[in-house]
């Protein structure tokens, strides 16, 4: 295995390069009798697709998804599941400069070093053109998902750079470039953003994703854990560098009397866990944190050394994300629902008979409050129990 597959019992393998002629991913372990177009996917790879805003790289690619195999008259056959998505409006020349020296914060030195070749047009395999296929393979687990047990994934910026972006309404979200959930604070962001295109800098983000409706018991209890592979998966998102599931880093400064989740008959009663207990789901929501780190690729001379190891200064120009970020929330989302699905099948297929007689705890309301309160997932109800409308 060379590390191009993710998931156990739904598998997705991608393939493809940046300046190549095409992305796309086998999908394989899809259940049968699912209604699956087009369609279903493209609106996830809209989302995530290159320039649709001026806070984003100007790369013009339509993302356009072909679905090559795994469905017949609509629904899906139980096998593998191809998809294509081809490279649109490369512009290699952009790139010859790099061919020689290497980005400092790219991959660029280390492919060197790894494989003594590679394919510096845009990045290669390195860049994160290839997050798109993960989108569209995504697509089909969020929707068996939602059909089969009502789990909806959603994700926001929470932070972009030094601006602090508290969550206040989901159907904010997807009317900004940023994936904000504040309306109101995106005239900070455009302002912010505007102002560091002109230095030619880039900047950090941190993205929120959470899961509602998973059940509990899903996850491994030892090396599967499923905030394991949670964090595996988001830290397989390029320009990741960080994940905190519930509390995250918090905890290392909070008690015992603050940090355990405690439980009445009517649900728990906060969620510092982040919806997962030893390594399994509480049915609780799945609340992610990633820190995506600053775009390497900026116009600003920065030192570094050519292939024969004289120092040089490099400066990046053509098209690039000033805060590779802004795109990440629809591939933070693709990623949860790939490592979901992959253990919902898992879960069935171990444990489809067992019958415990405790009920299962309730699912507490008011994850949009406690995303609210600026922590996500982390405000106790019994210290908070009517939030502010936010
Ligand atoms: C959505 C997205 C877009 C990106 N766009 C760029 C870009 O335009 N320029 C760049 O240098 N890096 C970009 N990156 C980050 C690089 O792909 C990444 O930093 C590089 O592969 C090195 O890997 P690492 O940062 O994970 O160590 C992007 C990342 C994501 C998630």
């Amino acid at each position: 295995m060379s590390g191009n597959t993710i998931g156990k019992l739904f598998c997705v393998t991608s393939f493809g390069e940046s300046h190549g002629p095409a992305i796309g991913c086998v999908v394989d372990g899809c259940p049968p009798g699912m209604e699956l177009s087009a369609e279903d996917i493209q609106r996830d790879l809209d989302r995530r697709k290159p320039g649709t805003s001026r806070y984003v790289t100007q790369r013009r690619e339509s993302d356009t998804v072909e679905i090559l195999s795994g469905v017949f008259e609509g629904k899906t056959t139980g096998t593998p599941i191809a998809l294509l998505i081809r490279n649109e409006d490369q512009r290699s020349k952009d790139y010859s400069k790099i061919m020689e020296t290497f980005r400092p914060g790219h991959a660029d030195y280390v492919y060197w070093q790894k494989y003594g070749i590679r394919d510096y047009r845009g990045g290669g395999r390195s860049s994160a053109r290839e997050t798109a296929v993960r989108v569209a393979a995504a697509a089909i687990a969020r929707k068996w998902l939602h059909a089969r047990y009502g789990v909806v994934i959603r994700g926001f910026m929470a932070q972009l750079g030094p601006v602090e972006i508290p969550f206040k309404q989901w159907d904010a979200v997807d009317k900004n470039p940023f994936f904000a959930a504040d309306p109101d604070l995106v005239p900070t962001l455009e302002e912010f953003m505007d102002k560091l295109r002109k230095s030619g800098d880039s900047i950090g983000a941190k993205i929120c994703v959470v899961a509602e409706g998973v059940p509990a018991g899903w996850g491994e209890p030892v090396y599967d854990r499923l905030d394991a592979e949670i964090a595996y998966a988001m830290m397989s998102i390029n320009a990741v560098k960080g994940v905190e599931i519930g509390a995250g880093f918090a905890a290392v400064v909070q008690k015992g009397t603050e940090h355990s989740d405690e439980v009445t008959p009517e649900g728990f009663l906060s969620n510092n866990a982040g919806g997962i207990l030893g390594g399994i789901s509480s049915g609780q929501d799945i609340v992610v944190n990633i820190a995506v780190k600053p775009t390497s690729s900026i116009r600003l001379g920065r030192r570094s050394i050519d292939k024969t190891g004289e120092p040089v200064v490099v400066e990046t120009h053509g098209r690039h994300d000033p805060c590779v970020g802004i795109r990440a929330t629809p591939i933070g989302e693709a990623m949860l629902a790939l490592v979901l699905m992959d253990h919902a099948l898992r879960h069935r297929a171990q444990n489809a008979d067992v019958v415990c007689a405790t009920p299962k705890i309730p699912a507490k309301a008011g994850l949009e409050e406690n995303l609210a309160s600026g922590v996500p997932g982390l405000q106790s109800f019994a210290e908070n129990p009517e939030p502010d409308e936010a």
